[in-house]
């Protein structure tokens, strides 16, 4: 695939991250009106809303695109994506007859305000990684064995949708309850071990009905798209709440995602497959579809006050262990209903190389190896005002599909009464 020309300025170079060939969904405002439906096109936003109201696009009999949520429109179903998809192609490609009627529903990015793209109905997080499953029982038990079910069950636990936030959201230091190894009582304060966790997050489009399982084939078909996801995480409240139930308060305090809904027809050219399977999967999990997808990804951390942020690491989505559609097949395989909104977090992205970790957990190794910033700064996990921003890529021939930015500062804990 190579790059498709539109008439709209910007989108046409290989480094801008909304080619035509992307067409990525978000909700945006500019000042004094209301969030909305847009498409990011080169430096622009078409204004989804301002569009349907001219009578220039209709999806569905009283409207989709004023809400500030792509939900509606993925309530539609596969069949009018893909007829949303051709028309903005059609609408937006270079030499288009529409141009001049389309050109004044064009809004500069420059000038809006990015929102939460969906209304996430709930929030599933995964735990896919290999090299993160494996670095984590290093550090938090001592070896770097695969839990017995690991290699059998995409193992996830159920998150909270009230704390999903959009890009430049600040996250507040969780305070919460953590206990040291020699303390005979725990303590309740701000977390000192506040990390992130570097994340694709799937949406889900399509529902699936209560009791009624779903294909790997079937679920990879009810995906709408993907976002870069941060899984916040508080380690040292993780590592005292976590036996026998799991993550808790520890991650939920805040989860942020990247403002654009890069759909799955835009990912298409870069499936890629999961890894070799070291012990075959039972049949529901069975499936010959590439289910994962090329995407570079980096995470950089900036403190307060620096001019720069430093690279921590790079690594790739088609790292992981388990494709988004073999979560959402074991998710549902027991009768839980999907759905449309459903966010699945891929879990934790680390590659083979310490260059490619995907939590700061990782790269400090449980905060016995600090490392040193850009500016000099040493850190193991986050200080209050350190900006942590996720980006991610899929790079084709003379064009890339960007997912913009997925970053968040964070604030001070809330000061407990003394
Ligand atoms: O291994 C553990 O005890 C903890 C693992 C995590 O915190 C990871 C998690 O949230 C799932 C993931 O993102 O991979
Ligand atoms: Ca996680
Ligand atoms: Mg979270």
């Amino acid at each position: 695939m190579t790059l498709m020309k539109s008439w709209v300025t910007g989108a046409n170079s290989a480094e801008t991250p909304f080619p035509l060939n992307n067409l990525p969904y978000g909700v945006f405002s500019t000042e004094g009106t209301e969030p909305r439906c847009g498409v990011a096109i080169g430096d622009m936003i078409l204004d989804m809303a301002a569009l349907e109201t001219a009578g220039l696009i209709a999806l569905a009999a009283g409207g989709v695109f004023h809400a500030p949520c792509w939900n509606g429109v993925m309530e539609l179903g596969p069949d009018l994506w893909a007829r949303l998809r051709a028309r903005l192609t059609q609408m937006l490609a270079e030499g288009s007859e529409h141009r001049a009627a389309i050109a004044p529903y064009l809004v500069p990015q420059a000038e809006a305000t990015l929102h939460m793209p969906l209304r996430v109905s709930e929030y599933t997080d995964f735990y896919a990684g290999r090299q993160h499953a494996q670095n984590m029982g290093a550090m938090l038990r001592g070896s770097p064995d695969l839990p017995a079910n690991w290699l059998h069950i995409p193992v996830g636990y159920n998150g909270r949708a009230s704390s999903v936030v959009v890009s430049g959201t600040d996250i507040r230091r969780p305070n919460g309850q953590t206990k040291a190894p020699d303390a005979e009582m725990p303590d309740f304060g701000p977390c000192k071990r506040l990390d992130i966790e570097l994340e694709m997050g799937a949406i889900v489009g399509t529902p699936s009905a209560f009791g009624a399982p779903v294909t790997v084939d079937q679920a990879d078909a009810m995906i709408f798209g993907y976002v870069l996801l941060n899984d916040w995480s508080a380690r040292d409240i993780q590592s005292w709440e976590y036996q026998p139930l799991g993550p808790f308060q520890g991650k939920a305090f805040g989860t942020s995602i990247s403002p654009w809904i890069v759909t799955t027809a835009a990912l298409e050219p870069f499936r890629a497959p999961t890894p070799a399977r070291e012990r075959t999967l039972l049949p529901y999990l069975d499936s010959s579809i590439d289910g994962l997808f090329d995407i570079e990804l980096e995470v950089s951390m900036q403190p307060a006050g620096a001019d720069r942020a430093t690279t921590l690491s790079r690594t790739n989505y088609n790292r992981m262990y388990y494709s988004a559609a073999e979560q959402l097949c074991h998710h549902a395989s027991g009768g839980c209903g999907m759905n449309t909104g459903d966010l699945l977090g891929s879990g934790t992205i680390s590659g083979p190389d310490k260059s490619e970790y995907g939590s700061l957990m990782e790269l400090c190794w449980a905060g016995r190896e600090p490392f040193t910033l850009d500016t000099g700064e040493v850190r193991t996990f986050i200080e209050d005002g350190d900006t942590l921003t996720l980006r991610g890529r899929a790079v084709g021939d003379g064009y890339q599909i960007g997912f913009g930015t997925c970053t968040g500062t964070i604030l001070p804990a809330v000061k407990l009464p003394s």
